[in-house]
């Protein structure tokens, strides 16, 4: 068999640890899509859109450190931008690979399909290099090597998506073969002085310190310093508290951890630890609009020791050249204790147990939802308000949460959660989505069934927007009701003669009894997604979505300056 540079991204893929790849057909990367198969390093996974297969591949990076999706041009990849640019915003290194022209055509005057109908066919590369750090067009199997790599290596130092374009009659040319992976995973080497200066400030800074707290970030996994941030919280011994958006980002079984920060929508205590610091440590943090309830309240100041990826800034002064995990495993190896911060217990919030037979409320779907969720779960939720029902949970030890907080994609959780199973089949998935995000992207369950991956879906039937109808409401946040349990109905038909892809299992929860009776059922169906219908009063949503959405609005409508 020729090696070919086809063969050549897909011998990379596999190097760098892909098991498998997402793709969508089109005419322009069937011949790829056939190299990638014949390479035989990767499982090729289907989606039923290119949304949801760009949308599978940042689920897939999430829980993998990479990704890649394969879609045909324009009518595909400008699609899958929409998931690049979710990838961007949440730190994610997907790989978007679009078939392309025939390398022949190019300047030839000829117009071609799946292009808006111009001779120039640049316009794609154009739009995509917005939403990714790197992005290169193959025309030609001399330059594939070094085109492949950059992108690649780049997506993964920099935790940010990537593309490449093959031209269609250029994927199955002879191509010479890769070195070594280590090429495209190594790092630059940190600057030493300006290392050990940042040290210097940043001990002196908390030295001075008496009630030290650090307080988690949501780029925090991107920096791949979740153990280091660990061991620096162990010899400090102080308060632990995270972002929303970094929820399971730190152990909430650990003795220092003291909930979730969330300015006036914190969880119950944590404002006051944050606000009762006199050094707080913050560990990658996104202030946006979201994060401050609407520029209310963010932790920054002479008081902060500021460390972001790749920067710190502390005591008026600012230090870059070194990564965030070695400027941490630094700092812990010279810091001294500070306990004091410790001092108030934690005791997490716990929901009560309603009264099983009367109708089902956003508290007890959410108690239930928390007492499944054990150390072997992913648990992930949507836009809405999942994102309050997952922050207030307690989490065990090895508990994830996947939330997509600053892009913020509607629908984004179902093809995500889809591809994070693929990527960790050994673990539990659950997800919470709403009604109107579900609508978005439904038919990916689809492809759960198909690929026999037993996530439980709560589909949270609250009969509209109520995330925006607590911020603006409106004729706009209602939609139309669908019997959602029975579309598992449709997804089981599979394949005359095939056993498999059929045993998707939809069930309704309209009480207590019923839900936990529902959840018994999808504990034990293995073989496909269980959907459980959960329907809730329209006004029955978190008391802190109401708080956070008034400010949110006021934050919307301020008049132009
Ligand atoms: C692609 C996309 N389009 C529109 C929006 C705006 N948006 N944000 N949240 C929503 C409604 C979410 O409704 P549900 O999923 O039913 O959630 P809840 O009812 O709040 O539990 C919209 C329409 C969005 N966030 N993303
Ligand atoms: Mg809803």
């Amino acid at each position: 068999m020729a090696f070919t540079v086809g063969h050549y991204l897909a011998e990379r893929l596999t190097q760098i640890g892909l098991k498998h790849h997402f793709a969508v057909a089109g005419d322009y990367n069937l011949i790829l899509l056939d190299q990638l198969i014949e390479h035989g390093g990767m499982k090729q996974i289907y989606d039923c859109n290119e949304l949801n297969c760009s949308f599978a591949a940042e689920g897939y990076a999430r829980e993998n450190g990479a990704a890649a999706a394969v879609v045909t041009f324009s009518v595909g990849a400008i699609s899958a931008m929409n998931g690049l640019g979710g990838a961007y915003a949440e730190n994610l290194p997907v790989i978007l690979i679009s078939g392309a022209p025939n390398s022949n055509d190019h300047g030839s005057g000829h117009v071609l399909h799946h292009t808006i109908g111009t001779t120039d066919y640049n316009y794609q590369m154009e739009m995509v290099k917005h939403v990714t750090c790197a992005a290169e067009s193959i025309t030609s199997a001399d330059t594939a090597p070094a085109k492949i790599d950059h992108v690649i290596r780049t997506a993964l130092r920099e935790k940010k998506p990537a593309y490449l374009e093959i031209a269609c009659n250029v994927a199955s040319q002879p191509c010479v073969r890769p070195g070594p992976v280590s090429s495209l995973l190594s790092h630059l080497k940190a600057d030493e002085v300006s290392l050990k200066a940042a040290l210097e400030e940043s001990l002196a800074f908390l030295e001075k310190a008496q009630n030290v707290v650090i307080l988690v970030g949501s780029k925090l996994r991107s920096c791949e310093a979740l153990t280091e941030t660990v061991a620096l919280a162990d010899k400090l011994g102080c308060a632990v508290t995270v972002m929303a958006a970094a929820k399971s980002f730190f152990s909430e079984a650990h003795p220092g951890f003291r909930g979730v920060y969330w300015g006036e929508v914190s969880s119950p205590g944590v404002e006051d630890v944050i606000k009762s610091a006199d050094a707080v440590i913050t560990l990658a943090p996104v202030w946006n609009d979201y994060s401050t309830v609407g520029w209310r309240d963010s932790v920054r100041g002479e008081h902060v020791l500021e460390v972001d990826p790749g920067r710190v800034t502390v005591s008026g002064k600012t230090f870059e050249g070194f990564r965030l995990k070695e400027f941490v495993a630094a700092l812990t190896e010279r810091v001294s204790s500070k306990p004091a911060s410790l001092v108030k217990p934690y005791t997490p919030v716990a929901l009560p147990v309603a009264d099983a037979a009367k109708p089902l409320t956003n508290d007890e779907m959410t108690r239930q939802i928390n007492a499944l969720v054990d150390g072997n779960t992913t648990l992930y939720a949507e836009t809405g308000d999942s994102w309050f029902n997952a922050t207030r949970m307690h989490l065990p030890e090895g508990a994830k949460v996947e939330s997509e907080m600053q892009w913020g994609h509607i629908g984004w959780s179902v093809p995500s959660i889809f591809g994070n199973a693929l990527a960790a089949p050994e673990r539990q998935h659950v997800l919470m989505v709403g009604d109107g995000s579900f609508q978005l992207t439904a038919q990916e369950v689809a492809q759960m069934v198909r690929y026999e991956l037993p996530v439980i879906i709560f589909l949270i039937n609250n009969f509209g927007y109520v995330i925006e109808i607590k911020i603006h409401d409106g004729p706009y946040n209602y939609i139309q009701n669908w019997d959602y349990a029975a579309l598992m109905q449709v997804f089981n038909q599979g394949v005359p003669g095939v056993e498999s892809g059929k045993y998707g299992l939809g069930l309704h929860a309209t009480t207590g009894e019923e839900l936990a009776d529902a959840i018994e059922k999808a504990k034990k169906n293995t073989r496909g997604p269980t959907l459980i219908e959960c329907k809730l009063d329209q006004t029955d949503c978190t008391e802190t979505l109401v708080q956070w959405g008034k400010f949110v609005a006021a934050a919307n409508s301020r008049k132009p300056a």
